[in-house]
């Protein structure tokens, strides 16, 4: 690391570097022990020599201030792998991905995203769920598969334009397929194939899952397209857009006309941006629900308030809205508590500078260098948070009893790649999370709450657990 004017880290071994030393089921808690040892800047060999930086000022500084450097993404041997190259939202890393983000942005405002147009959606999808529950009489539930049903839905309104009933199963099949892909995707065991590809021979010995993710990416990629040639053959062009799919075909038309195609506007980028669409829009957001239900059961207290200040400030009759949010303080507390505790990444994704940085805290970066922006090291910094594995949304409260929003949570992560679905997945979080306050009580299932354990891949998840839930 001297060497090569790099910030210092673990000792690296040849060829695999130091891989090993960061398994990917505790990645996280590995990344917050080196930084006890070497700061918050520091560089991990995965195999290439990689800047992790999971300091708060030193992000701040870098990944935001100098955004612009730190927006590249690598190419990885997995995207090779996946979709023959950078294509999608997450990997693109050539001049396409500006446009792109723009396009999604944009079509995502004209589809009502942050506005009433999806409150609407999640509204009408929340009182399906509401039923759904009410079904079960205060038995025992597991929220996941309920949840996979209505967050899933809202993606696919999005995408496709409608919405898919109980009965139907192709959410839930795209939702077991993604759970496959994302199994390694991350791990930095796939990232030793970046180097040395003829690695994935070794499948078995290494446990990479290579078919299980090829078969699972083949089936959605099958099942897109199909999507695709359906959606074209009903189209009507001088229509507003009613789906991301429309829209974007819209745009292809329109640049083919114009002969502009150079912003990525083909029909592989638009399936592969699905797909990128619908992974991080479902599971993501799935999760930190299940995250909230957790923490809610585990510690009956917050219920408590959680129900006093629905009951005082929304009542029990009309809908919760976004705009609650300014009348709900505690409840705004607790979900940046979950946001803090429950990130969903254990290690977020590899960007990498796409020029030379002169001063990253001392240190020379030069073009093409990969750094990994590790905000959830903040979440749980001692320097910001006092007892910081303690679950207690009263940190988030000032002494008027007001919400503060803190930039130190930042479980959308920051700077020019940061997530792109941020508004949407804030409000799923917050209509489907107040809504289902509003009508149940929530209960342990059994003597005792179930235990706040995780399971990390690429995502970090809580275990399976039940709950029960009876009627207000
Ligand atoms: C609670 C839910 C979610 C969480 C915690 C989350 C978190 C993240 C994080 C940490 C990143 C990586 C940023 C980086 O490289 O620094 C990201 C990127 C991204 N997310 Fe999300 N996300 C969520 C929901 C969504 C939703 C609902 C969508 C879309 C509908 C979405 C679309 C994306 C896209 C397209 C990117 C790539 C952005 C880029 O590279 O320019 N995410 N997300």
């Amino acid at each position: 690391n001297r060497l090569r004017g790099l910030p210092p880290g673990p000792t690296p071994w040849p060829f695999i570097g130091n891989t090993f030393q960061v398994p990917e089921d505790r990645i996280d808690l590995v990344i917050n022990e080196f930084k006890k040892k070497y700061g918050g800047i520091f560089t991990l060999w995965l195999p290439f020599p990689t800047v992790v930086i999971c300091d708060y000022d030193m992000l701040k500084r870098n990944i935001v201030k100098n955004g612009e450097a730190f927006s590249g993404r690598p190419d990885t041997f997995i995207m090779d792998m996946l979709v023959q190259g950078n294509y999608g939202l997450f990997f693109m890393e050539n001049n396409w991905w500006k446009a792109q983000r723009r396009f999604t942005t944009h079509i995502f405002r004209s589809l009502g995203v942050g506005q009433a147009g999806t409150q609407d959606t999640i509204a009408s999808l929340a009182s399906g769920l509401v039923e759904k529950i009410d079904e079960e009489k205060g038995d025992s539930i597991e929220l996941r598969p309920l949840l996979v049903h209505v967050v899933g839905n809202v993606i696919h309104k999005h995408i496709f334009g409608f919405t898919r009933e109980w009965d139907e199963t192709e959410i839930h099949d795209f939702h077991v397929a993604i759970n496959d892909v994302l199994e390694h995707f991350t791990s930095p065991k796939t990232q030793l194939l970046d180097a040395w590809p003829w690695l994935a021979y070794l499948d078995k010995p290494l446990a990479l899952g290579i078919p299980r993710t090829t078969r699972a990416n083949d089936a959605i990629i099958q099942n897109l397209e199909q999507a695709l040639a359906k959606h074209k053959s009903g189209i009507n062009y001088d229509e507003e857009p009613s789906s991301y799919m429309d829209g974007f075909l819209k745009e292809m038309k329109i640049r083919a006309a114009e002969n502009a195609l150079e912003d990525g506007f083909t029909e592989k980028q638009l399936i592969v941006a699905i797909y990128d669409l619908y992974s991080a829009g479902m599971e993501t957001i799935i999760i930190v629900l299940r995250f909230a239900f957790l923490y809610l059961v585990n510690h009956p207290e917050t219920q408590k308030k959680i129900h006093e200040e629905l009951d005082r400030h929304v009542g029990r009759d009309r809908r919760v809205v976004m705009d609650d949010q300014k009348h709900l303080p505690y409840t705004c507390a607790f979900l940046q508590e979950v946001y803090r505790l429950g990130y969903v990444l254990p290690v977020n994704f590899l960007r990498c500078t796409l020029s030379d940085v002169e001063d990253c805290e001392g240190y020379r970066l030069n073009a093409g260098t990969r750094v990994i922006a590790q905000f959830q090291s903040v979440h749980v910094d001692k320097k910001h948070f006092a007892d910081p594995e303690h679950f207690n949304p009263d940190r988030f409260l000032n002494s008027k009893g007001e919400y503060v929003r803190d930039d130190r949570i930042s479980p959308f992560s920051m700077g020019k790649r940061s997530c792109l679905g941020e508004n949407l997945a804030r409000m799923e979080v917050f209509l489907y999370f107040c809504t289902l306050l509003q009508n149940f009580e929530w209960h342990t299932d059994g003597p005792r709450a179930p235990p706040i354990d995780v399971i990390t891949s690429s995502l970090r998840a809580p275990k399976r657990f039940t709950v029960r839930a009876t009627r207000r």
